[in-house]
């Protein structure tokens, strides 16, 4: 699993995955259903070897007000893993095109708590008029899933010669239809997660004979097992699951050498959407941000960072978007009620509400929409934590509590005995 360094600290005793500076171990499966945490996004259960993507990411040369892509992101291990390494100035967009995945896709974006973010479902090719727009993309390419042959022997069963030729020749499409958003200098994180070469180096060398790219090796510390394969001239990592701890998985980092240098973006663009209503300004106190603006969704107030609204603005004219930024809170007449997710959000002003600690089984039927007891005697809205993390919130009536948990996020199974939960914080 991969810790979400604003919420959770890696507990001390695990064995740490090498690769990945949040990324551990753990001994076995614990059930992530009965931890209240696993629900607030203090973590992301993730198969080890795709958390090698931070490596490539570190190659990256640093700068501030990077537009990301995420191109094939449900259901978000990696858009959450890039939202923990990008810096605040930048914006991650994280696309799926496949729309019955993307609920869980914006479901795992809000849980991890960041503003800078806005999900969109879109087929690659509608990609292609965005000139130059991204500083980084990620392409997790849908593949023949030969990486799962060790945990998931069905996988062998459905595999095929015809079936890896398909993939290559989609993955190349991909690879072709979104290579003009990438601009002049920016950096491609290609992976799969097969073995095969036809969906991995030869794409690669593909993408090289067709376009001016450079290869960027990725430094490999010996006892990782991580093998680095090269075809003329092109670098790629290759996990194979009897020599590193993890399941097979293929990478590689290039980076592009023509093209835009970078996308024309209008400021004074009209923007699709509402400012917030005046009486709602105290909400500005609410985040701990000085670069949140706010703007109004329906009933909603989502924050957002102002400096990239031009940019929002810009995708939206191109792109279906799904959601943006953080939604804070829902307005109902002359009242601000605060939303769920601004309860998990990593820049919550933690002086604006006061907290509660709950035991491991109010968490639970907190999560589980249950009435649960109150101790304290502050009436109004609190928000409730687990071992310090905030779960969400409750408004205290005195002789109870109405509970906030949204409806379609709740737990649904009985509470068995509960388990010893497998971390202390
Ligand atoms: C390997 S999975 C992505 C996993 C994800 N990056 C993560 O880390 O959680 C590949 C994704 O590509 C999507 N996909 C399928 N066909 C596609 C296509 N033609 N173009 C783009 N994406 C596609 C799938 O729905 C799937 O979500």
């Amino acid at each position: 699993m991969r810790t979400n360094p604003r919420k959770f600290n890696v507990p001390i005793a695990s064995e740490r995955i090498p690769w990945c500076d949040t990324g551990i171990f753990l001994n076995e499966r614990p059930s992530f259903t009965l931890d209240p945490i696993f629900h607030s996004g203090a973590y992301y259960v993730q198969e080890a070897s795709s958390m090698f993507v931070e490596q490539a990411f570190r190659q990256i040369e640093h700068s501030k007000n990077r537009i990301v892509l995420d191109l094939c992101a449900a259901p978000g291990g990696k858009s959450t893993h890039l939202l923990s390494l990008l810096d605040s100035s930048d914006l991650l967009v994280a696309n799926e095109v496949i729309r019955s995945r993307v609920s869980v896709l914006d479901e795992n974006i809000r849980k991890w708590g960041h503003q800078n973010v806005v999900v969109c479902s879109n087929d690659p090719a509608d990609f292609s008029d965005l000139d130059g727009m991204f500083d980084v993309m990620l392409v997790d390419a849908p593949c023949s899933g030969e990486g799962l042959f060790r945990r998931d022997a069905s996988a062998i069963q459905q595999w095929s010669v015809d079936n890896t030729n398909l993939c290559s020749t989609r993955q190349r499409r991909i690879l072709a239809d979104v290579w003009p958003a990438l601009k002049n200098g920016g950096y491609l994180i290609y992976s799969t997660c097969t073995f095969n070469p036809a969906e991995n180096e030869e794409n690669l060398k593909w993408l090289a004979e067709n376009n001016e790219v450079e290869s960027i090796r990725i430094p490999l510390q010996e006892n990782w097992g991580v093998e680095e394969i090269e075809t003329d001239g092109m670098f790629g990592y290759r996990f194979l699951p009897h020599k590193v701890k993890g399941e097979g998985f293929f990478l590689t980092l290039i980076r592009k050498k023509d093209g835009s240098d970078s996308y024309p973006i209008s400021k004074k663009m009209k923007s699709r959407f509402e400012n917030m209503p005046k009486q709602f300004a105290e909400i500005r106190n609410w985040l701990s941000t000085s670069d949140s603006g706010f703007f109004a969704k329906s009933e909603f107030l989502i924050a957002f960072p102002e400096s990239k609204i031009p940019v929002l603005n810009a995708l939206s004219e191109q792109l279906r978007v799904i959601s943006f930024g953080l939604p804070v809170a829902q307005f109902k007449k002359n009242d601000l009620l605060p939303e769920h997710t601004f309860a998990l959000s990593v820049d919550r002003n933690p002086d604006v509400f006061e907290s509660i600690e709950l035991d491991l089984r109010d968490a639970l039927l907190f999560q589980k929409k249950d009435e649960i007891r109150i101790s304290s005697t502050t009436k109004g809205w609190l928000l409730v934590k687990y071992q310090g993390v905030p779960l969400g919130f409750v408004k205290n009536l005195g002789n109870r509590a109405n509970n906030y948990f949204p409806k379609e996020w709740r737990i649904r199974m009985t509470l068995p005995e509960l388990p010893e939960p497998w971390y202390r914080l």
